[in-house]
């Protein structure tokens, strides 16, 4: 028998095998259990399953990874400005490297793979721009909308045609010189579709004045485009609180320093929260008191949870290392809305089920329509750990304390890099706990499993 097979044997050998017996058997594997069953094309390893043994103590420095979302705005509007001052401290994520390789080559197809950032702003930007190209992504992308945004291009007179179906990508677009004006769109599909859209607001000969209808999802991160807009000289400002204004003026160049990603930083607080040394500290490198990353609210919801956060300097604009500490944590139940921040989902249910501490979630609406459907995705893994959790009306998950037999089966990440990294913390609380497909990861935090492993867990 092959490596390759024997492992796999391994691996269904041990899928079969109940949740304690499979406990026993990873004593025999004290460090290292990286199973490899297969290698696909291009080079990506497929099939992957980490083993997970967390740290009893925990001190460590984290250099988290920049903003995926800061720099993907960057980015644009770097090219906008005439590509003369580079963004400084670029993600390396995946998300990002699609938007900066598209934009260095320009190729006839740009495939954007399964980052909804770039679909959704380089859409906007190849209506505005010269040529003709198509944009694709990854079988997910094809099924993540995108119909609000080309609706609204096609009102401002782009020229995109669907290839395939209906209000997905792929997407044909030639590009031209749009005027601009006055549009209304729905803002509870996806915040992406209004970033895209004022990230090349500018450019219009009018400029555009843009009405939100519905609910607005993810409002922090339209603050972040406008914001981010405004440090390259736009003038672009909610008049009202469904109405954004932004005038024809060009971008101005200028160096800018991108902050770490807060979203990233949310599964050192699930680790914090969820280890058992009341000791433990992590300082987390790059972050700013009063960031405009919608997801630096996770310091706050992690307060609620024992979790406390220090920033060593607080000057505005500076990024700065922060440390958290552990604190008693007596909360029973926690509820929480998280319209404004749905990328902090996952890591506060699995945490909260972990922590034993019941909690009911609203505004997950946009969930459905992420890398993967993430309500259907995180009740499923979770019910593999004995954690009965339960949704409703497509928008909300609660759990109100109801256990089940573990399954012992390993995790799976469903495509879907937040799966991976809010599920791994729960090793301090189930020693051996499996992950599969690990590598997802790479879509907004390339380093996770090696930062882990600083911290002192084994893979
Ligand atoms: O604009 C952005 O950078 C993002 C907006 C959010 O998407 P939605 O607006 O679709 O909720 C968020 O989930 C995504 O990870 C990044
Ligand atoms: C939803 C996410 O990304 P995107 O929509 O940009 O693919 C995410 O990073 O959690």
């Amino acid at each position: 028998m092959s490596h390759a097979s024997s492992k796999m044997a391994e691996i269904e050998e041990r899928q079969t095998v109940g949740y304690d017996d499979y406990h026993a058997l990873l004593l025999g594997f004290p460090f290292f259990v990286c199973t490899f069953a297969s290698c696909t094309n291009q080079g990506i390893i497929r099939n992957m399953t980490y083993t997970i043994e967390g740290p009893h103590h925990i001190d460590t420095t984290i250099e988290l990874p920049a903003g995926k979302s800061i720099s993907n705005r960057a980015l644009i509007i770097h090219a906008l400005a005439g590509q003369q001052v580079m963004p400084l401290n670029l993600s390396d994520c995946d998300d990002t490297e699609v938007i900066v390789e598209a934009l260095e080559k320009m190729p006839e197809t740009i495939n954007v793979k399964a980052a909804g950032t770039a679909m959704r702003f380089m859409t906007a930007y190849l209506s505005v721009g010269e040529g003709e190209h198509v944009i694709t992504g990854t079988e997910r992308m094809k099924h993540r909308p995108i119909g609000v945004l080309v609706d609204a291009l096609r009102y401002l007179g782009a020229d995109i045609r669907y290839e395939g179906e209906e209000g997905y990508s792929p997407l044909r677009i030639r590009g031209r010189k749009l005027e601009g004006g006055r549009l209304e769109m729905p803002g509870n599909v996806s915040s992406q579709f209004i970033s895209a859209l004022l990230l090349i607001a500018p450019t219009l000969s009018n400029g555009l004045e843009l009405k939100l209808t519905d609910t607005i999802i993810s409002r922090p991160y339209i603050d972040l485009t406008l914001c981010m807009m405004r440090d390259f000289g736009a003038v672009a400002e909610w008049s009202d609180v469904d109405i954004i204004n932004v005038m024809a003026k060009p971008y101005v160049a200028r160096p800018y320093v991108i902050e770490s990603d807060w979203s990233a930083a949310s599964y050192w607080y699930e680790i914090m929260a969820l280890s058992d040394d009341a000791e433990a500290t992590v300082r987390l490198t790059g972050l700013m008191d009063g960031s405009r990353q919608g997801d630096s609210v996770v310091k706050y919801i992690f307060s609620l949870l024992g979790v406390k956060t220090t920033f060593e300097t607080t000057e505005p604009g500076v990024p700065t290392t922060v440390t958290l500490h552990r604190r008693p944590c007596m909360l029973p139940r926690l509820e929480y809305d998280f319209t404004g921040a749905p990328d902090l989902a996952q890591t506060l249910v699995v945490c909260c089920a972990l922590m034993g501490i019941k909690f009911h979630f609203k505004g997950l609406a946009s969930l459905k329509i992420k890398e993967t459907d993430r309500i259907e995705a995180l009740k499923t893994e979770l019910r593999k750990l004995g954690y009965m959790i339960h949704d409703a009306n497509d928008s909300e998950l609660y759990w109100d304390g109801e256990r089940c037999e573990p399954t012992g089966e390993p995790i799976d990440t469903h495509e879907d890099h937040r799966m991976a990294m809010a599920f791994a913390p729960a090793a301090l609380k189930l020693p051996g706990l499996r992950v599969n497909n690990p590598e997802v990861v790479s879509k907004s935090y390339p380093d996770f499993w090696r930062d882990l492993r600083q911290a002192g867990f084994t893979l």
